[in-house]
């Protein structure tokens, strides 16, 4: 483990550094408790446990916990074990620290076989929380992305959308957003069977991810269409992008197995305004794809938002 003491005693401190390097971890050193928040502010990412002297000059133990803990927010992912040294016996002492924050108290002078036994439940909680967090991160990952084609999933597309939007109206920038449907997605699932559909949709989404722009965003918002927000963008240019990503999409054919399938795609085009909710700005590119559809298809048709 990589630990961090705070002691303000020398002779304690080197002795605590020898004893922990003894059993094998890697410890660095503070030696008062205003010390300690500022050095572990900018490093605790680096740390997997700290042991704190309760009684030090300038900020005592609990009072350093208590700011260490307020700035971690209580849960997040540089969380990490404290100790808290103290030569008092007192429960209210014992019980302030862990009030304050710290998940052990040990009474000095410090039995090594007592340390080393403290040392092993924190290693066992701090790893118990490391592998939560990696948990948790699979989880969000997995309710974010499309199974099938790992692009981000509706909700998730959304979910961006919704931060390209604040973003848009806080800095007075355009934003668009288009719906992008594949023509006659039934007829290539009809005559090449689901799979062969499946391969055309993971084709076309890598394709997107391959030579987007950087900065857009793609989401698979249905079962063949796909969202495209393009931030920092304006109708004009947008409308630019959507015809580059509408050729992109279909001017090779798709490959499979020794097949090759051509097709084409719809695109409906909006701009967002302040009137606009993420809901009526996916409406409206929505019945602008509608349009493209009733039109003929394989082209790119820009709904404003008056001329709905
Ligand atoms: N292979 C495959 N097909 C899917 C998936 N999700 C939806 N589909 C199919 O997509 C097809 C969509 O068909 P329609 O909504 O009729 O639209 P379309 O045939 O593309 O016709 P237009 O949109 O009017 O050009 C249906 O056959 C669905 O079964 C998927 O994950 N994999």
């Amino acid at each position: 483990m990589k630990i961090l003491i705070a002691e303000d005693a020398p002779s304690d401190r080197m002795l605590l550094r020898l004893h922990l390097e003894k059993l094998g971890h890697q410890v660095s050193e503070v030696s008062d408790g205003a010390e300690l928040v500022e050095y572990f502010f900018e490093h605790s990412a680096e740390y997997d446990l700290l042991v704190v002297d309760l009684n030090m000059p300038n900020k005592t133990g609990v009072e350093a916990v208590n700011q260490i803990r307020a700035f971690q927010g209580g849960y997040d992912a540089n969380w990490v074990p404290i100790i808290i040294l103290s030569g008092s016996e007192s429960d209210s002492d014992i019980l302030r620290c862990i009030e304050a924050g710290a998940d052990a108290y040990l009474i000095k002078p410090i039995q090594h076989k007592v340390l080393a036994a403290k040392l092993m439940a924190m290693t066992r909680l701090a790893d118990m929380r490391k592998r939560l967090i990696a948990m948790n991160a699979r989880l969000e990952a997995l309710s974010t992305t499309d199974y099938l084609t790992n692009l981000p999933n509706r909700r998730a597309f959304e979910k961006n959308l919704q931060d390209e939007m604040a973003k848009s109206d806080r800095y007075e920038q355009s934003l668009c957003v288009a719906v992008i449907d594949i023509d006659h997605f039934k007829q290539i699932n009809d005559t090449y069977g689901h799979e062969g559909g499946d391969v055309v949709l993971k084709e076309l989404s890598r394709r997107l991810e391959k030579d987007k722009r950087a900065g857009d965003q793609f989401g698979r918002i249905g079962g063949e269409e796909f969202g495209l927000c393009l931030p920092y963008t304006d109708l004009e240019n947008a409308l630019i992008a959507c015809e580059r990503y509408r050729q992109l999409l279909t001017q090779e054919p798709y490959l499979y197995g020794d097949r090759r399938i051509n097709l084409t795609v719809s695109i409906g085009l909006c701009e967002f305004t302040s009137e606009n909710n993420q809901l009526e700005l996916i409406k409206q590119a929505d019945a602008a794809l509608y349009k493209a559809k009733r039109t003929g298809r394989d082209r790119v048709v820009v709904m404003g938002v008056d001329n709905n």
